[in-house]
């Protein structure tokens, strides 16, 4: 086992020796794997982290050489105008291209992508002033003051330096607010919008960055390279980038490097090695390279990199005691109506999922929402929650019509849940998952995150958390992944995450399931505990005695209408609930 702390700096001393021990061919390939990594990088965080596949990221390449390219070689301008306006016109492509494709789901995105980077490439092939298929010729060398980056080894340090820098940024980016809110994405809108995060707006975000970095690689390719054609800016490049991903670990920010470096070098021997097999490499290293892509996707699916970590040794961060806490909201009266649902209905075509449904939850109750299996029970908490649209009704949560708003808003007006199909990141560790229910809480975006300048509030978040999984009596398994949780658990810890939220209403959908008798009866211990305190509660459960010992008042659905209100002795009693549920409640 080695020390991720050690292995990070052998791998910065081996860059810094490089040019003084290795040759000027190898200099110049390793500058070409350090500019490959900037687009790769960009990659791992859109597809292998976000979950959005592009085939569009030399195109992205593509504009932003050109344009520092023509600035500098048409007009003359500092290369220094050329990156400015090279990112800006990245930046804008990347927020156009995104705003009308990022919407799409399924495969869309992709085959979208595709298209964009066709269509770009052959706009460079075509345009006069970018010397159509010859490109563009003479491109300046970058200056700074008196350093010139003419020669290759002043241009490889210039190289990875931002390589290392776009890194860090990746990095911290991911162990901060707006990372975890990117590391949510693969969770899907329903888990994103339940702890008050913006799935569309995280896509555009990533694909911004993504954007940006291949721009930087752009710019820096030109000035080295020092003339460009469309050629490395076409699809099939697109392909190669991700085929570096893969082979690296697309899900690893250090794989962009290690991909990249892997596939330079085998592209490199390969057109050393073909053209003593045949008069056509070209098109043997295209057919070399898909058989590697299979032979990837079939034997090491994660890349590179995870083999490479089992065998680093990483300590968890301790969360601090002693930061101060989050900030809180103030829980209104007991008593006070908190939800109120006036004649509420749900359509699916032809079937009437919650028909005309009235009821109430008052400030520091738990009511309990029963009813047989398909009677409509989640619809309505999905209703409740914004996360389906009411066809008819109106839902009022603190007097506000809230019927029409988003789930993201009624998370925001202090509506926290948990999910009858439980909705966590198994990779994240427990912490991260709760750490995650704070993002309404807290406020530090990508700048700051990305540049760690969000470390008090993210301890203040990492130390909510970890109070909140004390509370459910997960504390100690803080570290671990919940994947590694049994079902019950992970249920238990989806509680912990909506409490992170500081909710005024808790709902919860059948979470006593799958749990063991103790583990139940801490369950309803916890959740005395939160009524105690004022939280107001909302409950769908299938285990009666864990209902009826539990709740204030409960309301039984059937077929999708409400059949019965009461409080539980009287509701136990009554026929016609004895009747839905055959003789079940008796
Ligand atoms: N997205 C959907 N599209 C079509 N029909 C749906 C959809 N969601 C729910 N339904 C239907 O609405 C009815 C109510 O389902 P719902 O899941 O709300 O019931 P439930 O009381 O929560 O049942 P269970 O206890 O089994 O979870 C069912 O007939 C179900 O098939």
């Amino acid at each position: 086992m080695i020390s991720a702390r050690l292995l990070s700096l052998i791998v910065v001393v081996v860059l810094l020796a490089l040019p003084v021990v290795g040759s000027p061919f190898l200099v110049t390939l390793m500058s070409h794997v350090g500019v490959s990594s900037l687009v790769v990088l960009g990659l791992v965080l859109l597809t292998g982290i976000g979950g959005m596949m592009s085939f569009g990221q030399a195109a992205f390449v593509g504009i932003a050489a050109y344009t520092t390219g023509w600035l500098t070689t048409a007009l003359g301008w500092s290369p220094w105008l050329g990156l400015v306006f090279a990112l800006a016109l990245t930046a804008v492509s990347a927020l156009a291209i995104g705003a009308i494709t990022l919407r799409l789901g399924g495969h869309f995105l992709p085959l979208s992508t595709i298209a964009w980077g066709l269509s770009i490439y052959y706009l460079f092939g075509n345009l006069e002033p970018l010397g159509r298929h010859s490109g563009l010729l003479n491109i300046p060398p970058i200056t700074l003051g008196p350093v010139s980056f003419m020669s290759q080894i002043a241009m490889y340090y210039l190289i990875w330096v931002v390589v290392l820098l776009a890194t860090l940024f990746s990095l911290n980016l991911l162990d901060s607010r707006e990372g975890r809110a990117l590391r949510l994405l693969r969770g899907g809108a329903h888990l994103m919008g339940s702890v008050g995060m913006d799935t569309f707006g995280t896509r555009l975000r990533v694909f911004l960055i993504a954007g940006i970095f291949s721009g930087l690689a752009g710019w820096l390719y030109a000035h080295m390279t020092r003339f460009i054609s469309p050629a490395p800016f076409d699809v099939k490049i697109s392909i190669e980038y991700l085929l570096m991903a893969m082979t690296g670990g697309a899900s690893q920010v250090a794989g962009a490097t290690v991909g990249s470096g892997l596939i330079v070098l085998i592209k490199n021997w390969l057109q050393d090695f073909l053209p003593h097999l045949t008069d056509n490499p070209a098109q043997l290293e295209q057919v070399a390279f898909a058989l590697m892509l299979l032979l990837i996707l079939r034997f090491a699916a994660g890349g590179f990199m995870p083999m490479v970590l089992k065998r680093v040794r990483s300590t968890p961060r301790t969360v601090k005691a002693n930061v101060g806490g989050l900030p809180t909201r103030q829980l209104p009266p007991r008593g006070e109506p908190v939800l109120e649902v006036e004649a509420v209905e749900r359509r699916f075509g032809g079937l009437i999922a919650v028909n005309k449904v009235s009821f109430d939850v008052r400030a520091g109750e738990i009511v309990g929402l029963i009813g047989p299996n398909g009677a409509g029970k989640s619809t309505m908490f999905n209703l409740i929650t914004g996360t389906l649209a009411v066809s008819s009704g109106t839902v009022r949560f603190l007097g506000k019509d809230a019927s029409r708003l988003s789930q993201r808003e009624i998370a925001r007006l202090g509506c926290a849940r948990t999910f009858q199909h439980v909705k966590l990141r198994p990779g994240m560790t427990l912490l991260d998952n709760v750490v995650s229910g704070t993002y309404l809480r807290t406020g530090a975006g990508y700048i700051k995150g990305g540049l760690r300048l969000d470390r008090l509030e993210e301890e203040r978040a990492r130390h909510e958390a970890l109070l909140r999984l004390g509370q459910v009596g997960l504390a100690d398994r803080a570290h671990d992944l919940a994947g590694d949780l049994p079902l019950g658990q992970q249920r238990v810890l989806e509680i912990a995450r909506a409490l992170a939220l500081d909710p005024v209403l808790l709902i919860l959908d059948e979470p006593a399931a799958g749990l063991r008798k103790k583990e139940k009866d801490a369950l309803a211990t916890l959740l005395r505990k939160l009524r105690q305190d004022g939280l107001t509660i909302l409950i769908v459960e299938h285990d009666m005695d864990f209902v009826m010992n539990l709740v204030d008042r409960i309301v039984v659905m059937v077929f999708g209408q409400k059949l019965r209100e009461g409080d539980p002795a009287t509701i136990r009693k009554d026929p016609a609930v004895q009747e839905a549920y055959l003789g079940g409640l008796a």
